[in-house]
């Protein structure tokens, strides 16, 4: 009998790149500091190159945990009732499978986490929208990393967030205001159905929100914290809420 994989196996969807212009085929790819943050909370990521949305009552159950990376490709405006913006670099196979797993993580109650991109996923999936660029907008920050800069720069603390009094975020942070990064130039507009804002940035910017009455963990933030994640409590003990949720819902499936 072959021995059961004993960790609990996370989902994190890819993103597609044309990393080789005389290979129009493309690549599905994952930032390894994503793969590598939940390798260090115990947890095995898996990929599912290709995956479709009617695949996912497949595989959503051979999974116990989902994980919605960053990227740096926007969700299409289209997904939100607006028009993409030339300039967008867009993955549509990545909505496409997203918009569903979504939906379909939180029905099965399987838990969610949302990073950067995968917090705009979720409010989208939700029927929320999206500020296509923040700091277009009238007395908002610019939310964009420093390009030119090398990545610890890019990934420095870079605001504050005030965290909602009682919420899991102000226990994980120890407190109602913590210190985070921000590498995006799209952000949250309209809240999604069911989605509750616990974490705003000094603009107001939502980036940090709840699934209210979800049957899981299902939590998303705006900024980063598997970056240097053992050096920012807050980040670690986010990751780690996350990685209990795992393991218990591997341990409710196993009974
Ligand atoms: N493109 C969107 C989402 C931004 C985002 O996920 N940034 C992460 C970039 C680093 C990485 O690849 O993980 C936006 O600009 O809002």
């Amino acid at each position: 009998m072959p021995k059961k994989f004993h960790k609990p196996l996370v989902w994190l969807p890819a993103c597609h790149r044309n990393l080789d212009l005389d290979d129009p085929g493309g690549y599905s790819v994952l930032a390894d500091r994503y793969a590598l943050a939940v390798t260090q909370l115990g947890l095995q990521p898996v990929l599912y190159p290709m995956a479709q949305a009617e695949d996912i009552p497949c595989l959503l159950p051979l999974v116990d945990g989902v994980l919605l990376t960053g990227s740096p490709s926007n969700v299409e405006a289209t997904h939100f009732g607006a028009t993409a913006l030339s300039t967008d670099l867009l993955d549509p196979r990545r909505d496409q499978l997203t918009m569903h797993l979504v939906r379909e993580a939180l029905a099965k109650e399987v838990p969610l986490f949302g990073v950067c991109r995968g917090l705009q996923e979720i409010n989208v999936a939700l029927g929320g929208s999206l500020y296509q660029s923040v700091h277009g907008e009238e007395g908002m920050l610019d939310h964009r990393e420093p390009e030119d800069e090398d990545l610890a720069v890019q990934f420095a603390e870079r605001h504050d967030v005030l965290l909602e009094p009682g919420s899991a975020f102000a226990e994980w942070a120890g407190g109602t205001r913590a210190r985070v990064n921000s590498l995006h130039g799209q952000g949250i507009k309209r809240l999604g159905e069911g989605l509750v804002a616990e974490a705003r940035a000094p603009d107001g910017l939502v980036e940090g929100v709840r699934v209210q009455g979800a049957g899981a963990f299902a939590y998303a933030v705006q900024w980063h914290p598997e970056w240097r994640h053992d050096q920012h409590p807050f980040y670690q003990r986010t990751l780690e809420a996350f990685a209990q949720a795992c393991r218990d819902y591997r341990e409710r499936k196993e009974d």
